[in-house]
């Protein structure tokens, strides 16, 4: 009889360890199906509600603060920030805080918190080539992209083209918005830009946080 030890087995296939492991490589990680369908409908509702209320999803900006501005040039898409009063999104924040944990863990990221929005592209949505961060201007060091659209065909538009970190001219990815998918990357490093969308586009869009703390102000973390 074979004796299997302990220590011989394979570990199961974590998918916060493959991320951790992908952005240890490469600086970023993509896995579809990373909710499941069931999920991302319950998600889904709870946006749909709030494109019903009046008010709750708004126009969104570039800048933060004081230095915050709307700028239809920039990006075209509304956003309503997360505060997991829902289930829903309880159950999605908690996935990012069990990543956030992944990632401390492995590999030593010092994430301190997750501030996340909801963010809905209109036909003709986008969002111009950016940086999620400015080295050593912020405390954001990882985003993350969840989307939320079932059935994304090419002729939709709207995927995420990801620029090579050591050359910004060269493409490194397109990813099309595919429900459950979702993709995350060292937000210092890599530029990135929303090609237009041909239907409503529907996302999370989340960036974990070192904490910035100073003797003058203490950074709270949204979970405690
Ligand atoms: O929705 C996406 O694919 C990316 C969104 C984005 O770049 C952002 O909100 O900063
Ligand atoms: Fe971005």
């Amino acid at each position: 009889m074979a004796l299997v030890s302990f220590f011989d087995r394979q570990p199961p296939d974590d998918p916060f360890a493959l991320l951790a492991d992908a952005v240890e490589r490469q600086g970023y990680a993509i896995q579809e199906n990373f909710l499941s369908a069931h999920q991302v409908h319950d998600l889904l509702q709870v946006l749909h509600r709030l494109r019903s209320e009046e008010d709750a999803l708004q126009p969104a900006g570039v800048g933060r603060g004081e230095a915050f501005q709307t700028n239809e040039f920039v990006r075209k898409d509304a956003i309503h920030w997360l505060d997991g009063t829902v289930p829903a999104t309880q159950d999605f924040l908690a996935q990012m805080r069990l990543l956030q944990q992944t990632m401390n863990r492995r590999l030593f990221m010092g994430l301190f918190d997750y501030e996340a929005h909801f963010a809905l592209y209109p036909p003709g949505g986008f969002y111009k080539k950016h940086l999620d961060a400015f080295q050593g201007q912020t405390n954001r060091r990882l985003s993350t992209v969840l989307y939320l659209n079932f059935d994304w065909q090419p002729q939709d538009g709207g995927a995420l083209r990801c620029y090579a970190p050591d050359d910004p001219q060269q493409i490194l990815f397109d990813l099309a918005p595919q429900a459950g998918t979702l993709v995350v990357f060292e937000s210092e490093r890599f530029w990135h830009e929303v090609l237009p969308a041909q239907r409503p586009r529907f996302s999370i869009a989340g960036w974990f946080r070192i904490n910035s703390s100073t003797r003058h102000r203490v950074d709270p973390p949204l979970w405690q």
